[in-house]
């Protein structure tokens, strides 16, 4: 299934026409409602047989969250057009099959604009499945390079990931930017689906995609001799056609994930942190922040601070939300909705974080180790000085960034950073950000991913 913002009817255009698969699409609520464009788009979508489903969200409960399965964020990702959508339609559709998916309970059709108007989907970019022993959240990346930025911040909140390899192309430039942005945001283990080998008929061709993203996987640092390639059609499982390239592998891909995917420890001793993807306002009710909460556990009736771009509010939390179910306590790895007391929306955004009282701070200097990638990874193809000013991607945030050389360096006006170096620099960011020693971040500039870094030292706090 597809979800869209209903943003731009180019976008929504491309999405009907490069899309056959197209059932239904899962429009988030708040964009339905505020979308001037809407009516227009739905009634466009309407007459090509599409289903637009609006979800509810907030308003919907109470009905309590099940935690009796352990629960992981995946998704896919991949270039553009691999299939990685229909992919993840493809997934819902065979799991529900199955009985085991709580698919049903999101496809409920809601026309009333009413409903539409009240209604929030507090985790508009997520789907939900279940597979024999786990309850898998997942996201569906955009592949297209304009959209990297959302990849970046989406990917941030997947514990493992479903790469999607189309056998036509083999691997593509943002295959390989995308699994080097799933390493930096701290993806562990991969899975690979290998689609539309439904277009391929000479199995050399297969073994060759095989081998190459093996090969691939092990120069990213993934385990590229162990790790499970699955190939298979996602447009023939979801037209429920070819079984043996559809369903079967489909099945045996979600069992691929259920073995070789591990459920990262959570750490869930430390103090609560939840960087902030979006917020809504309910009318009646408050604030809300959404995002996957990084460490530590929240309770309802917590006190809590929000940090960043010069700010420090405190709150307490009035509820806590999980795919649209209520919870008294949420914990790390969680993709949870926070309800704020008297938080006006205005005040807060994407970018900051929410964090146990005292317990973050926010930087605006700090000292950092960057690795610069190559034109092959998507990078820059000529080397730079280092006074030039990047954008900085840090959780859910971004802002631009000045770099500099360290004080005692020498040579600093002639200079020159290679694509491929590894190097140490001082970030003074424009936005000051909750930032700590270890915090990952990516450097991009004009719709490239040049660098990714890490911070060492934090040479400036901002005292609010
Ligand atoms: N023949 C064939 N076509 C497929 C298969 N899977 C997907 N497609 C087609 O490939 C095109 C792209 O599929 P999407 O699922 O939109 O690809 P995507 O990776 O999500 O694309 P972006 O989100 O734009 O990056 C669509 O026309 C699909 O119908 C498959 O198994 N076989
Ligand atoms: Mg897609």
């Amino acid at each position: 299934m597809l979800r869209t913002q209903l943003t731009s009817t180019r976008a929504v255009a491309r999405r009907l026409y490069s899309s056959r698969a197209t059932q239904s699409l899962f429009v988030c609520a708040r964009t339905a409602a505020r979308s001037p464009a809407y009516p227009t788009h739905s009634s466009l979508f309407q007459k090509h047989g599409v289903n637009l489903v609006v979800r509810r969200g907030y308003a919907d409960g109470p009905n309590k969250f099940d935690r009796s399965k352990p629960f992981m964020n995946i998704g896919t990702i991949g270039h553009v057009d691999h299939g990685k959508t229909t992919l993840t339609a493809a997934i819902t559709k065979v799991l529900a099959e199955q009985g085991g998916a709580k698919f049903t309970d999101y496809a409920e059709i809601d026309k009333a604009p009413e409903e539409k108007a009240r209604g929030i989907t507090i985790n508009s970019a997520h789907v939900e499945y279940e597979s024999a022993n786990r309850h898998y959240g997942h996201i569906d990346c955009p592949g297209h390079a304009d959209y990297i930025k959302n990849m970046i911040t989406g990917a941030a909140s997947m514990d493992g990931a479903i790469i999607v390899v189309s056998a036509t192309d083999g691997q593509m430039p943002q295959t390989r930017e995308h699994l080097l942005l799933a390493r930096q945001v701290g993806i562990k283990k991969l899975v690979v689906f290998i689609n539309k080998v439904d277009m391929i008929s000479d199995n050399e061709i297969l073994d060759l995609v095989d081998m190459e993203i093996r090969d691939l996987l092990t120069t990213y640092n993934f385990d590229g001799e162990n790790t499970p390639i699955i190939m298979g059609s996602a447009l023939a499982a979801l037209d429920g056609k070819n079984d043996d390239i559809g369903k079967t592998k489909i099945l045996e891909l979600i069992e691929a994930c259920d073995q070789w995917l591990e459920v990262p420890p959570r750490d869930l001793d430390k103090p609560y942190l939840m960087p902030i993807e979006e917020t809504y306002s309910i009318s009646g009710r408050g604030t809300v922040a959404c995002g996957r909460a990084e460490r530590g556990t929240i309770n309802k009736g917590d006190e809590v601070e929000i940090i960043g771009h010069g700010q420090r509010i405190k709150t307490t939390v009035t509820g806590i939300e999980m795919f649209r179910k209520e919870l008294d306590r949420g914990e790390a790895g969680d993709n949870m909705g926070v309800l704020l007391r008297g938080i006006k929306r205005e005040l807060i955004a994407r970018g900051q974080v929410i964090a146990a009282p005292g317990t973050m701070k926010s930087a605006k200097k700090f000292l950092a180790q960057i690795y610069v990638l190559t034109k092959d990874e998507g990078g820059r193809y000529t080397p730079f000085t280092i006074n030039y000013k990047p954008q900085l991607f840090m959780r859910t945030a971004d802002t631009t960034v000045g770099l500099d050389w360290p004080e005692g360096t020498t040579d600093v006006e002639s200079k020159m950073v290679m694509p491929g170096d590894n190097i140490e620099v001082v970030c003074e960011l424009h936005n000051d950000l909750a930032a700590d020693v270890g915090t990952r971040f990516t450097l991009r500039e004009g719709g490239k991913t040049v660098g990714t870094g890490i911070v060492t030292k934090v040479l400036e706090y901002v005292q609010v």
